[in-house]
This record gives C-alpha cells, structure tokens and sequence, in this order.
C-alpha cells in the first residue's frame, strides 16, 4: 500500500473508434476539461494527460 518510490507510473492508452465517433473530442475534455471544437484528425493525436489520485486510484 502506499507510495512506491517517488517515480509516478506512467500507462499508455490508445483510443480506437470509427471516424467521427468522438476520439479526439474525448481526448482532449481528458485534458483540458473542456468542450474543444475538432476538425478531422489526419494521422493520429497524442497527448500527455496528468492523472491525479482520485477515488478510482486512491493509491498508486
Ligand atoms: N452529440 C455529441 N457529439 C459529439 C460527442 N463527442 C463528439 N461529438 C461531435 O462529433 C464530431 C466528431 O468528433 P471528433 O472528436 O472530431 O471525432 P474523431 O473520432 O476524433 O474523428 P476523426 O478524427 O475524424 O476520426 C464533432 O462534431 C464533435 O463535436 C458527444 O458526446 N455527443
Ligand atoms: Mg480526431
């Protein structure tokens, strides 16, 4: 339980979806907590997204 060393782990998540189903509009109210408004991703959108502990991850 508790903190495991002072290095805050890191995943990797990819998002898969058909086109206009709202990837990227998800992607960024994750980071930003807002509505943005998107044009059609060409290629791929990436994006570092700093979790804080909350109730779902109350420890790491
Ligand atoms: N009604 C509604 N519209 C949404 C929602 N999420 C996204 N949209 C709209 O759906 C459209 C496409 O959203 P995007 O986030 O650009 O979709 P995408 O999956 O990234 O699309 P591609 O990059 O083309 O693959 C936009 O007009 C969004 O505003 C939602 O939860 N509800
Ligand atoms: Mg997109």
């Amino acid at each position: 339980m508790g903190q495991q060393g002072s290095k805050q782990p890191e995943a990797r998540v990819l998002l898969l979806g058909l086109d206009n189903a709202g990837k990227s509009t998800l992607l960024y109210k994750l980071k930003f907590n807002s509505y943005v408004n998107t044009v059609p991703t060409i290629g791929f959108n990436v994006e570092m997204i700093e979790a804080k502990r909350n109730s779902f991850w109350p420890v790491w």
